[in-house]
């Protein structure tokens, strides 16, 4: 069996050297020609799986993505040629969710806000969407949700949602069609209803905020004196040509990276390959946590009664003060040991120009998830909201 993988798809050969001959691509430079022979095919969001590139896939029975956007697919063709296609919903629902609030502790540092008095609007509420709201409930901020798709008390129409947010967060697929369409969700009738002080996060796609009518309201605003928006760009329109003129109006940009985790690309990889293994009647014996490697920090230790810094082995001791430090602090400290998204703002604003958008993306260094990190404290209430959030915990006496 012929298996075609993303150069950019991390243990491909660990999960399926023994299930094939693994060949790797470009993402972008896929060409018909390469397909010839190959029984699998498995891409991310570069690579357009459509008529043109299947004109010589003489063998396909599988196409995988491993990602959750579907947009780059063209799927009534692959139902129509009887090819099998998956993608690998949730893979990296917190590695974004993780980012996202990354993002809003950097936003609420820079322009010096409080987290606690928020309102945030999540306008999508799927594997992500509902993700990064399980960990603001568990921080106790207020939220907006809007997903038309989804019913019950707790929802609201989008008009609402960008009216009453003070930091909203996108998080809908990109459709044209359908009687939700996101193409241009917010667009230039709809940005007017923003807050003065909004922080406006997109980690969704970039097409769902119309870049050119966001460009001029943030000048009009300008024009009239208005509080400019407090904005952080993960995608962006015509990626991988960004709309340059955003970004020096914005406070934190990215390349595409929010669901760049390890963990969220490596658990795209292991979907995938369970995907596979089904369809092609293999026992799936490959495990992604044998395949991870542990992290650069390991482990922090908290003390709230009288720690004396001498604690053991790899562990990095925070102050003994650190517990009473704010919640926010405390929370962006614990984040920071892990990742800390200006590292990827600072990529952005280095390599743009000269090297590219893709290229940012192809070179990402490697990101952990809080899990990656065992907090070890001494107070169970803060040891539990921490496991609620997603970080490892242990008690300490
Ligand atoms: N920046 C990144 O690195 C990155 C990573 C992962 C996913 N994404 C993008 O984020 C999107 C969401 O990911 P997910 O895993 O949560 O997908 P999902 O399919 O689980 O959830 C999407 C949600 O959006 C809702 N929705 C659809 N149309 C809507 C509309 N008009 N208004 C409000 N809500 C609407 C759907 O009902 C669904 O609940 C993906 O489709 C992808 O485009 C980006
Ligand atoms: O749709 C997704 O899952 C994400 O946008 C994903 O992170 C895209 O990454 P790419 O496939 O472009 O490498």
């Amino acid at each position: 069996m012929k298996i075609l993988i993303d150069e950019n798809i991390p243990y491909a050969e660990s999960f399926f050297c023994d299930l094939g001959e693994v060949e790797r691509f470009a993402g972008r430079g896929l060409n018909p020609a390469q397909l010839v022979d190959v029984d699998v095919l498995l891409v991310r969001s570069i690579t357009k799986v459509n008529a043109e590139l299947l004109t010589q896939a003489n063998r396909l029975k599988f196409v995988g993505t491993a990602t959750i956007g579907e947009d780059h697919i063209d799927k009534q063709l692959l139902a129509q040629k009887g090819i099998y296609f998956t993608s690998a919903p949730g893979c990296n629902a917190n590695s974004v969710a993780e980012f996202v609030i990354n993002v809003m502790l950097v936003l609420a540092e820079t322009h010096q806000l409080s987290l606690s008095d928020k309102v945030v609007s999540i306008i999508g509420v799927g594997n992500i969407g509902s993700r990064l709201k399980a960990k603001l409930d568990v921080l106790n901020i207020e939220l907006r949700l809007c997903d038309p798709y989804k019913s019950g008390p707790e929802f609201t129409s989008l008009e609402k949602a960008l009216k009453e947010g003070d930091i909203i967060s996108f998080h809908t697929p990109l459709t044209k069609e359908g009687e939700h369409p996101t193409f241009h969700l917010l667009n230039e009738h709809n940005l007017a209803l923003l807050k003065d002080d909004v922080c406006l996060i997109n980690a969704s796609r970039g097409e769902v905020i119309d870049n050119k009518a966001l460009l001029a309201h943030i000048e009009q605003r300008k024009t009239s004196n208005r509080p400019a928006i407090k904005l952080a760009l993960d995608v962006w329109e015509g990626e991988p040509e960004p709309m340059v003129e955003l970004i020096p109006h914005s406070t934190l940009c990215s390349a595409h990276i929010a669901g760049y985790s390890l963990e969220g690309k490596a658990k795209g990889t292991e979907i995938l390959y369970r995907h596979v293994c089904e369809q092609f009647g293999f026992e799936a014996s490959h495990q992604l946590q044998h395949f991870l490697p542990e992290a650069d920090i390991t482990e922090v230790s908290l003390r709230s009664s009288g720690g004396n810094g001498g604690s053991a082995g790899n562990s990095e001791q925070l102050a003994e003060q650190s517990i009473r430090l704010e919640p926010q602090a405390l929370l962006k400290t614990l984040i920071h040991l892990v990742f800390d998204v200006r590292r990827d703002d600072a990529l952005f604003h280095r390599h743009l120009a000269n090297q590219g958008f893709d290229w940012i993306r192809k070179n990402y260094p490697v990101r952990r998830e809080w899990s990656s990190l065992t907090v070890k404290s001494d107070n169970p209430n803060l040891s539990e909201k921490l496991t609620q959030l997603g970080f490892n915990t242990e008690s300490i006496v």
